[in-house]
C-alpha cells in the first residue's frame, strides 16, 4: 500500500513563554521580593485552530500572561510550586478545551543589601529593608503539569557552581591506544550542578510539602554530599548527592543530575624554572570546553523513572 499523502496534526501545545513577574510584598517597611520567569503551555482540543483557523477553543496566550500577573496580585506568590499548581488548576478546570497545563517557572533569588538575608526590623534601618542585590547563586526551577486528574511536580536548580580543591581522585580507568590522561590522586573536582527532582505529591495528599523548605533541604543535601564525599569519580559523587536526597526526603521519589566536569589543569611552569603541584597549592588553567558531562537519575527503590533524559528545557 502506498503511503497516504494526507498530513495530520500531531502533538501540539501553546502558551506564553517567559512572563517575568516580580511581586513585592510589604510587611511594614520590610519588603519581600519574589522574582519569577513563568512559561505557560496548554494542550487539549486544539485541532480546529490548526486545521481551519477557528479560534473557538483558543484562550489567547495574552490572557495566560495576564493571568500570571493577576494571580500574583490576587493570591500572592508563596512558592514557585504553589503558584504553578494554582495556575495549572485554573487553566484545566476553567476551560473545557484545555486538557493539560504545564507551567514552567524559574525563580531568581534576591538578598537584602547589608543584612545578609535577614529580615532586619530595627528602627532607622529602612534603607536595607527594601534594597536587594540579585543573588548570583543558582536558578531554582519548577515544572507543574496537571491533566485534570494527575499532577507532576518537578523541582530543580541549575548553575549551582561548586568546587572541591582536594579529596578527588581519578584512576584505574580503561586505557586504549588513544588514552593520554594521567591518573590523578589529588585533583580539583568542580561542576555546575543541574538537578531536577520529582515529588510524589498528589493534590489529594494531606501532606502537602512546604515547597520552600523541601527545596532548601534538597539543596543542602546536594551540597553536603558534594563536600563530604571523598570522590573517586564524578559519577560516584553524583550518586551520593542523589541518594542523600532520596533517603532523607520522603516526598522525593526521583532526582536527575547533569554535571559538567569543569576540568582544572595544572599549568606547566617548568619553562620558568618553577614547580607546580597539587600537593603544595597548584596553579591551574580552568578550561571551559570541552568538558566531561556526567548525567544520571537516582531513584527511590521501586519508583518509576519519569524525569526526561534531556533536562535542558526544564
Ligand atoms: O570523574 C570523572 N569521570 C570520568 O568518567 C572521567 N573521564 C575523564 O577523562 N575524567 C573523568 N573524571
Amino acid at each position: 500500500m502506498s503511503p497516504s499523502r494526507k498530513a495530520v496534526l500531531g502533538q501540539n501545545q501553546y502558551g506564553k513563554a517567559e512572563t517575568r513577574v516580580v511581586k513585592v510584598t510589604r510587611d511594614g517597611s520590610v519588603h519581600h521580593i519574589k522574582d519569577l520567569n513563568v512559561s505557560v503551555s496548554l494542550s487539549g482540543d486544539m485541532d480546529e485552530v490548526h486545521y481551519s483557523g477557528s479560534n473557538a477553543n483558543v484562550l489567547p496566550t495574552d490572557t495566560t500572561k495576564n493571568t500570571v500577573f493577576a494571580f500574583a496580585r490576587e493570591h500572592g506568590i508563596d512558592s514557585a510550586e504553589q503558584f504553578g499548581i494554582h495556575l495549572a488548576r485554573h487553566f484545566v478546570t476553567g476551560q473545557e478545551a484545555i486538557g493539560t497545563a504545564r507551567i514552567r517557572i524559574e525563580e531568581y533569588a534576591w538578598d537584602r543589601i547589608g543584612a545578609s538575608g535577614s529580615d532586619s526590623r530595627t528602627a532607622g534601618a529602612d534603607e536595607i529593608n527594601h534594597s536587594f542585590v540579585r543573588n548570583g547563586r543558582e536558578i531554582r526551577t519548577a515544572q507543574i503539569t496537571f491533566d485534570g486528574e494527575n499532577w507532576e511536580i518537578l523541582t530543580g536548580l541549575k548553575d549551582l557552581t561548586v568546587l572541591n580543591s582536594t579529596n578527588s581522585e581519578f584512576w584505574g580507568y580503561v586505557k586504549d591506544r588513544y588514552t593520554t590522561l594521567p591518573e590523578a590522586y589529588d585533583r580539583i573536582l568542580a561542576t555546575d550542578v543541574s538537578a531536577c527532582w520529582r515529588h510524589n505529591w498528589t493534590s489529594d495528599d494531606e501532606r502537602s510539602p512546604d515547597w520552600d523548605s523541601s527545596y532548601q533541604q534538597a539543596r543542602r543535601h546536594i551540597l553536603e554530599a558534594f563536600a563530604e564525599t571523598y570522590s573517586l569519580s564524578l559519577q560516584q559523587t553524583l550518586f551520593q548527592m542523589g541518594s542523600r536526597v532520596v533517603e532523607n526526603l520522603p516526598e522525593i521519589d526521583e532526582i536527575r543530575f547533569s554535571l559538567p566536569n569543569n576540568h582544572h589543569f595544572l599549568v606547566d611552569l617548568e619553562p620558568f624554572g618553577l614547580t607546580n603541584e597539587n600537593a603544595d597549592g597548584g596553579v591551574y588553567f580552568a578550561a571551559d570546553r570541552p568538558y566531561g558531562l556526567i548525567e544520571a537519575t537516582v531513584l527511590r527503590e521501586g519508583a518509576q523513572q519519569r524525569i526526561p533524559v534531556d533536562m535542558t528545557n526544564l
